[in-house]
C-alpha cells in the first residue's frame, strides 16, 4: 500500500504507510534527535504538527511505559525513512508501529526524508498531510486539502493540551518549596526535576488567572512550554503580569520564556524551520560556556541582544543565544527574581547541561521567595 506525504507548495513524498491509515493535516517540522522519539511524540508542544525525523532508523529501542512525557501522543503526524524491523530493549513492550496504530497517529516510512528537511530548511515550515488508504486520491485534490487546513501562526492551543484540573507532584523526600506550575503543555519530566530539588509542584490549568497562582501561596511561579503560537496567549500573558508585579520569583520554559518576552512588553516572531533536536549550542551571557541542549520551538522572542533594556519591571537582558542563529534562548530580569530560557533543561532523553537552571530557580526561592528553606 502505498502512502503520500503532501506539502502545501504541491511538493510530494512517496512511500509506505507506518502506524495507523488514513488522514492527517497539521504543520511539517522536523527534529534531528538520534534518540528520544517517546519523548518526543508525547510531547504536547507538537500538538497540530507533522513531525519528520531526520535519524535514519526510528524504533530500534521499541516502546516502553516509562518514557512517556505525557497520557497520550501529540504529534498530528509521523515521518521517518526507516522503521527497525526487530525492535530490542529490556524495557520495550511493544513496536512504536503498534503504538502509532494504537494511538491512531497516521505516518508514513519513506526514502525522501532527507530530501524533505532540506525542502524545510529552503522554503520554511509548512502545511502538510499524510494519505494513506482510501483517503489517498488524486494528488491535486490532497495539494487543495492541505492548502485549506489551518497554520501555525495565529493557532491558540495551550488550552487543548493543558490539564482539565490540578494536580500536585509531591517533593521528593522533604519539601523545601511549594512551586505553582502553569500547565501551558507541560511534560511529565518538569515537575519531576523540581521534586527532586525538594519541591512541591502544584500544576494549574492553562487558564490559571494570577489570583488562581497565588492562591497557592507559592514560593516560586513556573511557565511550561507548550503549542501553538504565543502571540495567541494574551490569558497566559496577563496572568504572568500579575505574578511579577507580587515580584514572586519566575521561571519559565520555551512557550513560558515566550510569554515572558510578552509580558515584558517584547515581541515573538515564526522561524523559518525553527529548532527541534537534541544538540543545539546556546551560550549563556554570563559565563560564556556554552551548553549542548534539547529543543523544541518555531518561534522566538525579539529582544535586543546589546545589552540591559527597560521592561515595565525594571531592567532585563538576553541571558541565552542560539550559536547557530543568534536566536534569543533567555531572558532575564535584572531588578526582580524572574527568567526563562527558550530551550528545555529537563530534556528526558538528555543532554543534561542545562539542568543547573533547576538549581538557579531553587536559589531564587530560596533567597527571594519568602517561605524558602
Ligand atoms: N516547546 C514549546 O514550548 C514551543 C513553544 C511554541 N509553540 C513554539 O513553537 O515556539
Amino acid at each position: 500500500m502505498t502512502a503520500l506525504l503532501v506539502l502545501e507548495d504541491g511538493r510530494v513524498f512517496e512511500g509506505t504507510p507506518y502506524g495507523a491509515v488514513g488522514e492527517t493535516l497539521g504543520e511539517m517540522v522536523f527534529n534531528t534527535g538520534m534518540t528520544g522519539y517517546q519523548e518526543t511524540l508525547t510531547d504536547p508542544s507538537y500538538h497540530r504538527q507533522i513531525v519528520a525525523m531526520t535519524a535514519p532508523h526510528i524504533g530500534n529501542t521499541g516502546v516502553n511505559e516509562e518514557d512517556p512525557e505525557s497520557r497520550r501522543v501529540w504529534v498530528a503526524g509521523y515521518v521517518v525513512r526507516e522503521p527497525a524491523r526487530v525492535p530490542s530493549n529490556w524495557r520495550s513492550t511493544r513496536t512504536l508501529d503498534d503504538y502509532l496504530r494504537d494511538q491512531g497517529v497516521v505516518g508514513i516510512a519513506m526514502p525522501g526524508t532527507r530530501a524533505l528537511t532540506r525542502h524545510l530548511r529552503e522554503r520554511g515550515a509548512m502545511r502538510a498531510g499524510i494519505f494513506s488508504g482510501d483517503a489517498a486520491g488524486p494528488v491535486e485534490d490532497l495539494v487543495e486539502r492541505v492548502r485549506r487546513s489551518p497554520g501555525m501562526e495565529g493557532a491558540d492551543l495551550a488550552r487543548e493540551v493543558s490539564t482539565a484540573e490540578p494536580y500536585v507532584v509531591p517533593a521528593v523526600g522533604r519539601r523545601r518549596f511549594t512551586v505553582a506550575a502553569v500547565d501551558l503543555g507541560i511534560k511529565a519530566m518538569t515537575p519531576q526535576r523540581m521534586a527532586e530539588r525538594g519541591c512541591e509542584v502544584h500544576v494549574l490549568p492553562a487558564g490559571a488567572t494570577a489570583a488562581d497562582i497565588l492562591a497557592v501561596e507559592p514560593d516560586g511561579v513556573f511557565f511550561s512550554n507548550g503549542p501553538g503560537d504565543p502571540a495567541t496567549a494574551d490569558y497566559a500573558v496577563e496572568a504572568l503580569r500579575g505574578v511579577l508585579a507580587e515580584g514572586r520569583p519566575f521561571f519559565g520554559i520555551c512557550f513560558g520564556n515566550q510569554i515572558l518576552g510578552r509580558a515584558l512588553g517584547l515581541g515573538t516572531y515564526k522561524l523559518r524551520y525553527g529548532h527541534r533536536g537534541v544538540n543545539q549550542p546556546v551560550q549563556d551571557r554570563r559565563t560564556g560556556k556554552v551548553e549542548i541542549s534539547a529543543h523544541n520551538h518555531g518561534f522566538a522572542v525579539a529582544a535586543p541582544l546589546d545589552g540591559p533594556f527597560e521592561t515595565p519591571y525594571g531592567r532585563a537582558e538576553v541571558s541565552h543565544v542560539n550559536l547557530n542563529d543568534d536566536c534569543v534562548e533567555g531572558l532575564r530580569l535584572l531588578d526582580r527574581p524572574a527568567f526563562s530560557v527558550q530551550y528545555h533543561p529537563e530534556a528526558a532523553a538528555g543532554p543534561h547541561d542545562a539542568a543547573y537552571l533547576f538549581d538557579e530557580f531553587c536559589e531564587l526561592m530560596e533567597t527571594k521567595g519568602g517561605k524558602g528553606a
